[in-house]
């Protein structure tokens, strides 16, 4: 590179920094990469080389002078009243020891250091005004960022009341847990939507949209890790700021570590470095910040990043491995997907020898063929995927993957539908399909079977007990009997949660039946417009795209679905065997704002007594608790609330990753009458 003229570097500077504008758009506004991070930090590193090798190039515009990107199309704007920032980015040792004596010869020796896992989410903003909630912004450009609000309030962990009355503004971390990005994606999957490229751009894409409805579906949380304005609250070091956000009742950043020196900041990365892949939430690093508040003032900022933080990354985890086979699956809509085999690798704390392929075409345009040595790696610490093939590598001539043009699993023609990329076996009583067919059917978020999962789903296909959906409220208790494991209570409790299924809301069928495109929360829309199955059966295709969110892609495959007279047969035997198919207003229990909660009420309310209250509870999925623990997952606080408050607020202080929320009166019917349980 030092042999470069200055029009050849110029000339490359310019196409760096298209490239990287244009891989930030991707990222920033439409939330769908078409790189990896790695890649993109060694676009930027470059770019810094050369601009720090030619100043002569250097650009304010450069978008190594930039946070973000601005502002999507949509949104009101927030402006930042204190800028947010990006982060220097070290990638070794050396990098943080360079980091280190750069500190250190403006402050001083005596500096220490807080190290906190760099949580690979997006940053938002959380505004409190005496104590409750007014705005929940996202960085934007750093200067302007998007008011995400209505989202924010959405997320369970952020209280949308502080312990004090307080006015202050934190920034942190909003993040989708691992599990739900596997189980998002998924879901996706099977409907053929596109899929989120890792938890970052799925939380970032759940919380850039402009109806709330779609983040509260999907369970994000954030984890505070700074105080904006901490000069206002009396807190000298960056630790004490965290306490005391803590105490507020925030979920403040609990993984983190005050280091004497760089030595041991380098120790507390290693120490992490496998360890992370552990935690509920994705990360890609380590941050490391001045503890000192007026250190960190006197260090300052430059354009882009405070001078008193640097964020180690870690080196994205991949490994080469050779593709044994490529195995292909029929899913529940007829789908056909290749699945690459390879021999088993470390990656990210597991040994993994299998990655969805997703289908023929990406298998072409990365020509991956068996035989091949691959790179592997997680996607978002979870998801195992082969990035590219090594055809260097091969050692003689392999051929390439075709798809079969018959289902491997019951023999009929595959099919393309126009425009899908997808190959497809149609043939509906295919056994694979019906297989993926009753998991989703008995799933919680569909007709939510307790118990009735995969394996014992495979042993009714094999004994041939069940064919249809409609088999399943057949069953006797003798049938069951008679598969081995089976006992008399376990029988019994089946088949109540069967014959329980036949009472839910019309949208949990609608929803089990897996119509293409038909998601969960279509099926919501749906049911709640039509009302009953039958007048659903029979819309045409403008009274189904007047429902919000149908297109016409969902109208014509909804059209398509009940056109098909073996689906009015089963539809009409689920009638007949007393499966409800009417809408039945409010939200069932297991989609209810409390779901899953523990929830212990306290206090006086002047609205409702505390039975009143415990029934809502109930009602929207919540499980009602007479006492305070750490297993406390939400505290209803009325008037004159005592002891019970008393010992939230301790645990809220000393356990700082606890999740307790405390909810007064007015917040608590807010909640209750939006899910309109209230009379
Ligand atoms: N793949 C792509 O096309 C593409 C495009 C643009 C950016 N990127 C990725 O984004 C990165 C640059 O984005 P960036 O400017 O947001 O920088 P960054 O993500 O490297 O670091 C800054 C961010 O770290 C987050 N963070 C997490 N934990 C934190 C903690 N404990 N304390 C402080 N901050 C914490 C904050 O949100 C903060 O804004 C790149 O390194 C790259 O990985 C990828
Ligand atoms: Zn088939």
């Amino acid at each position: 590179m030092m042999s470069m003229t200055l029009e050849v570097a110029k000339s490359r500077v310019k196409e760096l920094r298209e490239q990287i504008e244009y891989h930030n758009r991707r990222y920033y506004l439409e939330d769908k990469p078409e790189i990896t991070d790695a890649e993109w930090d060694s676009l930027m590193r470059e770019l810094l080389q050369l601009e720090a090798m030619y100043p002569e190039l250097a650009d304010p515009t450069s978008p190594t002078q930039r946070v973000g990107a601005p502002v999507a199309e949509g949104f009101t704007k927030v402006e930042h009243e204190i800028p947010m920032l990006s982060l220097a980015n070290a990638y070794s040792a050396g990098d943080l020891l360079e980091f280190d004596k750069r500190v250190r010869q403006v402050v001083g020796d005596a500096v220490r250091y807080v190290c906190e896992l760099k949580i690979d989410g997006l940053a938002v903003s959380l505004r409190y005004e005496n104590g409750v909630l007014v705005q929940g912004a996202t960085r934007g450009d750093g200067e302007v960022g998007e008011d995400i609000t209505a989202n924010i309030r959405t997320i369970r962990n952020v209280p949308l009341q502080l312990s004090e009355p307080v006015s202050i503004e934190v920034r942190g971390e909003a993040y989708m847990p691992k599990r739900e990005f596997a189980r998002l994606n998924e879901l996706r999957e099977a409907q053929g939507e596109p899929l989120f490229a890792n938890p970052r751009n799925a939380a970032a894409g759940s919380l850039r949209q402009l109806d709330p409805a779609i983040a509260a579906s999907r369970r994000l949380g954030v984890i505070v890790y700074q105080l904006a304005q901490p000069g206002e609250h009396a807190v000298e070091t960056h630790s004490e700021a965290l306490t005391y956000v803590a105490r507020l009742g925030l979920p403040a950043h609990g993984e983190r570590k005050l280091c004497r020196d760089i030595e041991e900041v380098v120790a507390y990365i290693e120490e992490w470095a496998e360890r992370r892949h552990q935690l509920p939430y994705a990360t890609d690093g380590m941050v490391i910040k001045v503890d000192d508040l007026a250190l960190q003032d006197e260090l300052g900022f430059t354009a882009k990043s405070p001078r008193w933080a640097i964020a180690y990354k870690y080196a994205a985890e991949q490994a080469e491995t050779t593709l044994r086979s490529i195995e292909l699956t029929v899913g529940r809509t007829g789908a056909v997907t290749p699945t690459a085999v390879f021999d088993p690798v470390q990656l990210a704390g597991t040994t993994v020898s299998r990655a969805s392929l997703h289908n023929e075409d990406l298998i072409r345009e990365k020509d991956i063929r068996v035989g091949d040595v691959i790179v592997v790696q997680k996607a978002g610490d979870i998801i195992p995927e082969v990035i590219r093939a090594l055809p260097e590598r091969r050692t003689e001539e392999l051929p390439m993957f075709r798809m079969p043009t018959t289902c491997p699993q019951c023999g009929s023609p595959l099919q393309k539908l126009n425009g899908e990329v997808a190959w497809r076996c149609m043939n509906p009583e295919c056994p694979a399909m019906l297989r993926e067919g009753l998991i989703h059917f008995a799933s919680r978020d569909a007709m939510n079977i307790e118990g009735l999962g995969e394996q014992w789903i495979a042993i009714l296909l094999e004994r041939g007990l069940v064919r249809t959906y409609a088999d399943l409220y057949r069953l006797k208790k003798g049938d069951l009997l008679q598969l081995e494991r089976m006992g008399d209570k376990l029988a019994d409790k089946l088949l109540r949660a069967i014959s329980d299924s036949k009472r839910n809301s019309l949208e949990r069928l609608l929803f089990g039946l897996g119509i293409r495109h038909v998601g969960e929360k279509a099926a919501k829309t749906l049911a709640e417009k039509f009302g009953t199955m039958d007048a659903l059966m029979v819309a045409d295709m403008d009274s189904l795209m007047q429902v919000s969110d149908v297109g016409p892609k969902m109208a014509e495959s909804i059209r398509l679905y009940f056109a098909n007279p073996s689906v009015q047969q089963l539809i009409g035997e689920l009638k007949e065997l007393g499966l409800n198919m009417e809408y039945l207003g409010a939200r069932s229990a297991a989609d209810g704002p409390f779901a899953g909660k523990t929830v212990v009420l306290t206090g006086v309310l002047a609205e409702a007594d505390r039975k009143q209250a415990a029934a809502w509870v109930e009602q929207l999925g919540g499980k009602v608790s007479s006492s305070v623990s750490v297993k406390t997952d939400i505290l209803i606080a009325g008037e004159k609330a005592g002891s019970k408050l008393a010992k939230a607020r301790e645990i809220l202080a000393t356990h700082p990753n606890a999740t307790l929320q405390i909810l007064d009166e007015a917040e608590f019917l807010r909640i209750v009458d939006e899910a309109g349980v209230r009379g």
